[in-house]
């Protein structure tokens, strides 16, 4: 994970009304991510995930990219879990709350029995990770495996709950630097 640990100390970190928000290529496509920065994190999430799923998940947005480029290389198909309903047959909504917003999200394509593999850049207050879990789970799916690539220390709604996430990186952002925690 050498590129994506140096990438780490080059990212701006800016001010969301007291939340220390890191801007990072995976994280915002900004800076620019360079291609061998998104294979070395597919090959992390490969090595670290269960691949023995039916489908992949990504929450819209920053979780789409990654996503994708998993499954081009693992011949399973991708689900976006959107920010927009499309009023579709079975279309579950859900609520989802971070540090900084909170919104509305829009399952679709997700049946009973369907095993998971739900992946997303970044896990910080676990606000939107807990909220799609309690939806799949209402569906009926069935979680294989989370995840991330980025998980921020703290404190996460998904502590209480028996969901666990691999993360590729866990990490602290103040507002002037980022801790790498080995
Ligand atoms: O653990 P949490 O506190 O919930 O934060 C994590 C979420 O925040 C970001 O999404 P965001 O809602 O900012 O949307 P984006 O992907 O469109 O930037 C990120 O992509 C995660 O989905
Ligand atoms: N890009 C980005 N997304 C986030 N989601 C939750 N925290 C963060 C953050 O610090 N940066």
């Amino acid at each position: 994970m050498e590129k994506l640990r140096e990438s780490l100390h080059e990212a701006p970190i800016i001010d969301k009304d007291g939340y220390a928000y890191l801007v990072h290529p995976l994280s915002n496509g900004v800076p620019m991510l360079e291609p061998e920065l998104l294979r070395e994190v597919v090959v992390g999430v490969t090595r670290a995930a269960d691949l023995d799923v039916d489908k992949i998940v990504a929450p819209e947005a920053m979780g789409i990219h990654i996503a994708t480029a998993l499954s081009l290389q693992t011949d399973i198909p991708l689900v976006v879990i959107r920010k927009r309903s499309y009023g579709l047959n079975d279309e579950v909504p859900l609520h989802k709350t971070t540090g900084y917003s909170e919104s509305e999200m829009f399952i679709n394509d997700i049946e009973a029995g369907d095993d998971l593999l739900i992946v997303d850049d970044l896990l910080s207050t676990g606000g939107t990770m807990a909220s799609i879990c309690e939806a799949l789970d209402g569906i009926g799916a069935n979680i294989s495996d989370i995840v991330v690539v980025f998980r921020k220390q703290g404190d996460s709604a998904l502590d209480d709950t028996d969901y666990e996430v691999t993360s590729l990186l866990d990490i602290s952002v103040d507002h002037d630097s980022v801790t790498i925690h080995d």
